[in-house]
Formats: C-alpha cells, sequence, structure tokens
C-alpha cells in the first residue's frame, strides 16, 4: 500500500489553526493510508507566536510534521490592515504563493522515485484561495478547509449569482433581503460580513452548476491538549480553581474571541452591566497593548471580587465544559459557537467582525439557538452599546430555563451524534478520503 502525505496551509491565527491542526489529527487517528501531514506555516505581523502555538498543538503527533515558510517579502502596508482587514489577509496570502511553490517543490520532489510516501494533495484556508493554482502547478488537488459554517459557504456562492444577476454589489447598508441557500429565513444585507468583495472574486469560477463537492466534516472541535497562544499555563489554573468554588450555571462567561478588543468606553459599559446584573461572571479581556485589567473602570475589581473574574486568555473548552457556567456572551467566531453547541451553554450574540454577524443571524433568528444582545454589531464602527441593554440580554441568558437553554442542549446531542459511525460527519470524512487518496489504496 503506497502511504499518503497530505499538506496542510491554515491560516496562522488561533482561530483558524486550532481546528485546522485538529482535522489533520482526526485524519491520521482515523486513517491509516495517510502517512504524514505537513503543515506548511507562515506569520502574519499581527500573529507573532502563531508558529510556536501551531508547533505546540501538534507536539504529541508524530506524523504531523511542520515546516516554517521564510518571510514574506513584500507585504502589503500595514495601513492596509487597519483600513480593511480582509484586503490586508488576501494580499498578504497572495505574497505567500512563491514561498509554497518554493516549498511544494522541495518536499513533492523529495518524495519522488524510490520514496514509497506520495503527496497526495493540499488542503487550504479559504483565505488561501490563491494557491490552487500553485497546487495546479504540481499536478495536486487542493481542497478547502472552511473553518466557518455551511451558511456562509451559501453566501459564497449566492454573492457572486446575485453580482451576475443584478450586475450591482451589495451596499450594507441597503434594506435587500436575501435567499442565501440553505436558509429558511431571508437574510438582511446587515448582517453580511464587509470584506466580502474581494474574498469572493476568488470564488466566483465555482459558481455555476459545477460548484466543487463540499463534504461536511463537522463538528471539528478541538477539545483536548490546547496550550494558551501565550503559553503560560499558571493563569489557566487559577480561572479553573476559581470556578470550581461557583455553584452550579451561575456564572457568565464574556469572550471574544482571539482577536476581539473593544475600546474603554466599551469595556466600561460592560463593567457597569455585570455589576448592574449581579450574576457571577469570568470575563476575558484582550487589549492591544497591558493586561486585561488596564481599561477597567477604578474600584471595578474590588467591587466585585466575590463575584467575579477577569482573565486574558481563557481556556475557553474547560470553561464551557465546566458546570458552574450557565451562559456566554461570545462574538460568535465559529469556533466559539460549536464549542458552546457542544457542552450545551447557550449564547447571547455580540459579533464584532469578520462573517460573525451572519453566525449571530444564524444562531438567533434562522435556529432560535441564542438570544439576542446583537445581530449586526460591527467593531469598526466604535459603537457603544449601553449597559442597561447588556444587563438585560445577560438577565434573559441566564434568568431561568428558556426555550434557547433547551433547544441548545438538544443540539449538543444531535453535535454528538453526527461524529458517530455512519452519521454525517463520519461519512464526509470518508468521502474526502476516499476523493483524496483513492479507495483502491
Ligand atoms: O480566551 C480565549 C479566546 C479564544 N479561545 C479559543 O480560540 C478559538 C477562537 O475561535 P473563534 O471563536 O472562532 O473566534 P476567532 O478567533 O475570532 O476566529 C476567527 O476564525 C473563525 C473561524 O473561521 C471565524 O468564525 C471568526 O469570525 C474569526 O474571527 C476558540 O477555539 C476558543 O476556544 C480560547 O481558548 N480562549
Amino acid at each position: 500500500m503506497v502511504k499518503q502525505e497530505i499538506i496542510f496551509v491554515p491560516y496562522p491565527t488561533p482561530g483558524h489553526l486550532l481546528v485546522t491542526i485538529e482535522f489533520a489529527k482526526s485524519l491520521i487517528k482515523r486513517d491509516n493510508r495517510i502517512h504524514t501531514i505537513t503543515i506548511l506555516h507562515w506569520t502574519l505581523p499581527y500573529t507573532p507566536h502563531a508558529d510556536l502555538f501551531a508547533k505546540s498543538l501538534i507536539a504529541s503527533e508524530p506524523q504531523i510534521r511542520f515546516h516554517a515558510l521564510p518571510e514574506v517579502k513584500n507585504p502589503p502596508p500595514f495601513d492596509l490592515f487597519l483600513k480593511a482587514t480582509e484586503a490586508y489577509v488576501l494580499e498578504f496570502t497572495k505574497a505567500t504563493v512563491p514561498l509554497v511553490r518554493d516549498a511544494l517543490s522541495t518536499l513533492v520532489s523529495s518524495r519522488d522515485g524510490s520514496d514509497p510516501v506520495r503527496v497526495a494533495g493540499l488542503v487550504l484556508d479559504f483565505f488561501s484561495v490563491p494557491l490552487i493554482e500553485v497546487g495546479n502547478e504540481f499536478n495536486l488537488p487542493s481542497y478547502i478547509f472552511l473553518t466557518c459554517n455551511a451558511g456562509f459557504l451559501g453566501m459564497l456562492k449566492y454573492l457572486p449569482e446575485r453580482h451576475r444577476r443584478m450586475g450591482t454589489m451589495l451596499d450594507l447598508s441597503s434594506s435587500e433581503d436575501h435567499h442565501i441557500p440553505g436558509y429558511a429565513s431571508s437574510v438582511p444585507s446587515k448582517v453580511f460580513p464587509a470584506g466580502q468583495f474581494k474574498a469572493f472574486d476568488h470564488f466566483a469560477c465555482c459558481c455555476t452548476d459545477n460548484f466543487p463537492p463540499v463534504y461536511p466534516v463537522g463538528p471539528v472541535l478541538s477539545l483536548e491538549d490546547r496550550p494558551s497562544p501565550d503559553l503560560d499555563p499558571s493563569d489557566q489554573r487559577r480561572i479553573m480553581r476559581w470556578l470550581e468554588d461557583q455553584p452550579e450555571s451561575s456564572v457568565v462567561y464574556l469572550c471574544f474571541g482571539s482577536y476581539g478588543v473593544l475600546g474603554a468606553p466599551q469595556i466600561e459599559e460592560i463593567a457597569r452591566a455585570l455589576e448592574v446584573s449581579g450574576h457571577r461572571f469570568l470575563w476575558s479581556i484582550r487589549t492591544e497593548d497591558g493586561g486585561p485589567c488596564d481599561l477597567l473602570p477604578d474600584g471595578f475589581t474590588d467591587r466585585t471580587a466575590s463575584k467575579g473574574l477577569v482573565c486574558g486568555w481563557a481556556p475557553q473548552v474547560e470553561v464551557l465544559a465546566h458546570k458552574a457556567v450557565g451562559g456566554f456572551v461570545s462574538h460568535c467566531g465559529w469556533n466559539s459557537v460549536l464549542e458552546s453547541l457542544w457542552f450545551g451553554v447557550p449564547i447571547a450574540t455580540w459579533p464584532l467582525y469578520a462573517e460573525q454577524q451572519l453566525n449571530a443571524f444564524t444562531m438567533v433568528t434562522e435556529l432560535g439557538l441564542a438570544v439576542e444582545l446583537r445581530l449586526d454589531y460591527v467593531s469598526t464602527k466604535k459603537e457603544i452599546v449601553k449597559a442597561e441593554e447588556i444587563s438585560e440580554a445577560i438577565r434573559s441568558l441566564m434568568d431561568g430555563e428558556n426555550t434557547v437553554r433547551g433547544r441548545v442542549k438538544e443540539k449538543a446531542e444531535a453535535a454528538r451524534k453526527a461524529l458517530m459511525d455512519g452519521e454525517s460527519s463520519f461519512v464526509g470524512v470518508k468521502r474526502f478520503m476516499d476523493d483524496l487518496v483513492g479507495e483502491d489504496f
């Protein structure tokens, strides 16, 4: 039997790395046709420690090897990041093309001849669509591992079709409603991601009747051996010790993902809301510089010492799995959503950027699986959500046995079932592997 190698090119931020590497690990565990998975790793200026983080995620996996790409030679100007993050990311990804080409030429040629391992194909992040061309040069099939949900895929398919039909770009402030494949409700323009238009150029080629095969392989969750990107375990232990002392379902957990930074005025409103609501809380705060407590109002930490804890990076999976946690105020990054559903913890939605508004809409309006705090909040607009609104949402999230909580528990079961032998995810992974390495191997 010829052994196979798969080359993964993840996007180097925690939200993408955790889940992409988890998918790689699950393939290795499940399919003995795979000999090696190579992670081609690159760095962005705002992800300086991503290499250490990725390495620590694969430390216990001898069949996964890490291949660092050299630094990108002509990166786009950082100004572009501040003006249009998605455009910057796409330009940056394009700049990785020659580096990936060089790496592939080494990796593929070293596998030629007597070496019984064959490179079967590439698994790319959806930001790395330009790398499909490089795969073609080496006769390697490329697959996109979509770290978002199927609704987002529906939107990727819908937008170029709409553009062809209407001839105009979508105005996010318009009152137009959209019928996206897979959604029962019509989707308002205001929940579409702001950075969509450049990214969708790349997908336009797929939007014919020949849409490529889609393999439902989710939910993919990274639940074990998760180091924190700052690689400091002491804070994680402090958080878990604190949770041990809290009554069951009493704590609201607030966290806005890997990069959800809020300004001082917004932090103040959240702090006020937590004091007013009176609920116990665990609040993970990201700041651009400095520590998590730097922007808190004077005296807040002392006044709330018996009720709450503020931290930097939280061990989110352990937190959501803990019986003391009864609700989650979340930015609706897709991993956070999946993790909360997995552990049956309901969410109050507060999206900030990327496709998070669409996720919030999906959870609240389409599926009835979350409490609405906001659906269309956009962090760059710097709107301040007032304490009263936040505390009201926390109250409806935490108080009593609301209907959302019941539905979330049902979803937790459905998620586990999807992974079982013969169910959707199990079958999706098998189809993907058979297509990639061939059923004959
Ligand atoms: O203090 C923290 C913060 C985050 N996490 C983990 O980091 C991951 C964060 O992923 P996610 O919730 O998806 O948020 P982002 O980091 O913001 O993810 C980016 O990638 C996601 C997947 O494509 C998109 O859905 C988001 O919009 C995009 O911002 C999750 O596994 C969390 O458990 C922690 O463990 N502790």
